[in-house]
């Protein structure tokens, strides 16, 4: 098992960074709750009967980020900062927070390592070996997991540095070997993807380096997202006595090549919510078996991307719990895969003939839809008609909305106040009536348009106040989804989202958002915004059924986001937004795969789009997920205006979108940290985005939602974005003058 979620069962952890970052409690505190969440992990853990426990799998904030403090690679300014670790995290008044981007083909975020040409490498093994002490003081011996070099430089965009990090890995190793450790696992997921040679010379270099060192533990490489192609051969070349394979998403392919090694075989999966099905992992092992010398059933990567356990879910359907594993499932049934083989004492996994007598409930097959009617057949792109060419839309569109140079709005969410919460939580629970619940929502409503009127925005926004979350609030609304109470899994930081379970075939009942765009409507002259979630992004954040591709999926949420975007458009919403900020996350590891996935994707997006009239104006909006990469397939959405994460990344992605023809807002607000922006420090921010693009198609806008910030921020925020749209309106039209 590669490694477990750390939020704690009840979000322990995330209400003690809260405490400590609001002055309410203190580090020693916060490190309290920390130790206990790990006890609870290991006790819980060997109950269950796993052997080979993993320590340095928690977290106070990213995995990514703790490799940086292990390698000494935390740039200067952050380090005269009173928690450095956390200023590197979120920032502090005067310092922006290093850059945040998606792990791989997943929402989880981590802190992208910062590392120079002068980056001084330096080890500080602190946090690996306390916690290997804490778990032995407990009584269990377990093997420290650590980001292995290729990948921490791959994320850092520095493998030229190999040669100066590696010693701090052999300082790590035999500090391990000191202390009496077996095994250490190295996390390798970057060679999933493609790489060049010189990057393949890098991992023989760094495991021919590390497994030449006498006094060090087992070396145990875990790769996981995708197969490892031709990092493989590579791999099983060197020295290392391990290596983990993700069997679910990448199969068997060459697996000889691993013949004199352990394959640390990942047939549990850890990306989905489903119970494995018992004779795929039988037949994925018994392939293993008669390749390697010694097979450790093992999950595909880290339980970190799914929720603790099933049992913690009253309300979800008994059929339906039945075909669920979380965490503590899977645990169980890596065991039960790994004594169904057990032979002299090795754990070699041989399944009996007979899987049917793995511990699980008898719920029938184990993958489909679990209910309602057949699938429908996969919808086929809208060919034809849609809409009009950009530049016709644009003008029908100027001519309706009349809309200042530099347009300034938001990407959404306004601040979800404690009252708010408190409010739905009591609604769920029946202590607040529905009608009393609406008309909360409808005066938070009306807040957020009153303040966006004083701050002087130009396109409103009606704040999306009565949604939990972007995704679950439209699951809770379309049939085919089961949403947990639970069910948390992390997304950055103290952040975690409840991604929704999509079981069956998706439809749409009834209207979903139209009687609040309407309400908001009502209260103000001003342009209002309509708000949805795309398909690829409700799909990407969901637990997506396994029995269809996930393209027929997709198109499915897609038909029923349409119907959504021309019931507002008919309730005389003049502006509808479709976010997709996971357009680039299911962006597949390997070159080959991206285009045919672009393809469909942006597809889907059409789909649920091009029913809105030429007048209508649609807008979209990504972030955190280096949508550099993918600019000609954001084109390919042909929304009217994009609005784009920028500030958080230091306006990187302006280097990028010189040919981008429609209307575009690079973020201008780093919404991600406490800290407000000034007045000159947006200025900047537009004047770099003008250089690049021309004036007439500059939005101005936050990075993101403003959800998490506070009130306070977020008005002295947008009143410094106002303020510098303002100057620099003035300075174009003296210019044109
Ligand atoms: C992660 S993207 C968030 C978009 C959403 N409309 C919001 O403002 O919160
Ligand atoms: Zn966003």
């Amino acid at each position: 098992m590669l490694g477990y979620p750390r939020i704690g069962p009840r979000r322990e952890l995330k209400r003690a960074l809260e405490a400590y970052w609001d002055g309410r409690g203190s580090r020693a505190e916060l490190e309290a709750v920390g130790a206990a969440i790990r006890e609870r992990t290991w006790t819980r853990l060997a109950e269950l009967g796993l052997e080979g426990l993993p320590s340095n799998t928690f977290s106070l904030y990213d995995q990514v980020l703790d490799t940086s403090v292990l390698l000494g690679a935390v740039p200067e300014r952050y380090q005269a900062a009173e928690d450095p670790y956390f200023a590197m995290a979120r920032g502090t008044d005067g310092l922006a927070p290093l850059r945040m981007t998606k792990w791989f083909d997943t929402n989880y975020h981590y802190i992208v390592p910062e590392v120079g040409p002068d980056t001084a490498f330096e080890l500080d093994a602190a946090k690996p070996l306390a916690e290997l002490r804490q778990a032995r003081e407990l009584g269990f011996e377990t093997r420290p997991v650590v980001i292995g070099p290729v990948t921490f430089l791959l994320l850092a965009s520095a493998l030229d540095r190999l040669d100066d990090v590696l010693p701090c890995y052999e300082e790590l190793l035999a500090l391990l070997a000191a202390e009496g450790v077996t095994w250490v696992q190295l996390d390798e997921p970057a060679l999933v993807a493609d790489l060049t040679p010189e990057e393949l010379a890098a991992v023989r270099t760094a495991y021919e380096r590390l497994g030449a060192r006498s006094a060090r533990p087992g070396l145990f490489v875990a790769s996981y997202f995708g197969h490892l192609g031709e990092a493989l051969p590579v791999l099983a070349a060197t020295p290392v006595e391990a290596i983990g394979v993700d069997l679910v998403r990448g199969g068997l392919d060459g697996l000889g090549a691993l013949a004199g090694k352990t394959v640390v075989a990942g047939v549990v999966s850890g990306r989905d919510v489903w119970r494995t099905p018992p004779e795929r992992a039988a037949r994925l092992l018994s392939a293993v078996r008669e390749q390697a010398g010694r097979v450790v059933v093992s999950t595909s990567c880290s339980l970190l991307h799914v929720p603790y356990d099933v049992e913690a879910e009253p309300d979800l359907d008994s059929g339906l719990k039945a075909r669920l594993a979380f965490a503590e499932q899977k645990v169980a049934e890596v065991v039960e895969l790994a004594h169904t083989g057990l032979e002299d004492g090795e754990r070699v996994a041989r399944p009996r003939p007979d899987t049917g007598t793995l511990a699980r409930p008898d719920a029938g097959p184990l993958s489909g839809p679990l209910s309602g009617p057949l699938s429908r057949p996969p919808a086929e792109p809208v060919v034809g008609g849609g809409r009009a060419p950009y530049a016709v839309r644009a003008a029908a569109q100027a001519a309706h909305l009349r809309l200042p140079l530099l347009p300034t709005t938001t990407i959404g969410s306004f601040p979800q106040t404690g009252e708010l919460r408190e409010a739905r939580a009591a609604a769920v629970a029946g202590r607040l009536s529905a009608a009393d619940y609406e008309r909360r929502v409808e005066g938070e409503i009306e807040r957020v348009i009153r303040a966006q009127e004083r701050l002087g925005l130009d396109v409103l926004v009606h704040g999306e106040p009565e949604r939990n979350d972007m995704v679950q609030y439209f699951a809770e609304h379309l049939d085919g989804f089961a949403v947990t109470r639970n069910g948390w899994v992390q997304s950055y930081g103290s952040r975690c989202t409840r991604p929704p379970i999509l079981h069956g075939d998706v439809s749409r009942p009834e209207p979903i958002t139209v009687r609040w765009a309407r309400y908001a409507r009502s209260l103000t002259d001003r342009p209002v915004k309509g708000m949805l979630t795309g398909p690829v992004t409700i799909v990407a954040w969901s637990f997506a059924r396994d029995d269809l591709p996930l393209r027929d999926v997709v198109f499915q949420v897609a038909d029923a986001v349409r119907e959504e975007v021309r019931d507002l458009e008919a309730a005389g919403v003049p502006i509808i937004q479709v976010d997709e900020p996971a357009l680039r996350e299911l962006l597949p590891l390997r070159e080959a795969a991206r285009a045919g996935y672009l393809e469909w994707a942006v597809a889907a997006y059409r789909r649920a789009t091009s029913g809105a009239g030429d007048r209508t104006q649609i807008h979209t909006h990504l972030c955190y997920s280096d949508a550099d990469q993918i600019l000609d397939a954001i084109d390919g959405l042909d929304a009217d205006v994009t609005t784009i994460e920028s500030a958080r990344s230091g306006a990187r992605l302006l280097g990028s979108v010189g040919t981008f023809e429609r209307g575009l807002g690079p973020g201008v607000y780093d919404i991600h940290s406490p800290r407000v922006p000034g007045v000159d420090e947006v200025e900047r921010l537009l004047r770099a985005a003008l250089r690049t693009l021309p004036a007439e198609r500059v939005w101005v806008n936050p990075d993101c939602g403003l959800k998490t910030r506070t009130y306070e921020q977020v008005e002295a925020a947008l009143a410094n974005m106002a303020t510098a749209t303002r100057r620099l309106r003035d300075e174009l039209a003296g210019a044109g003058r």
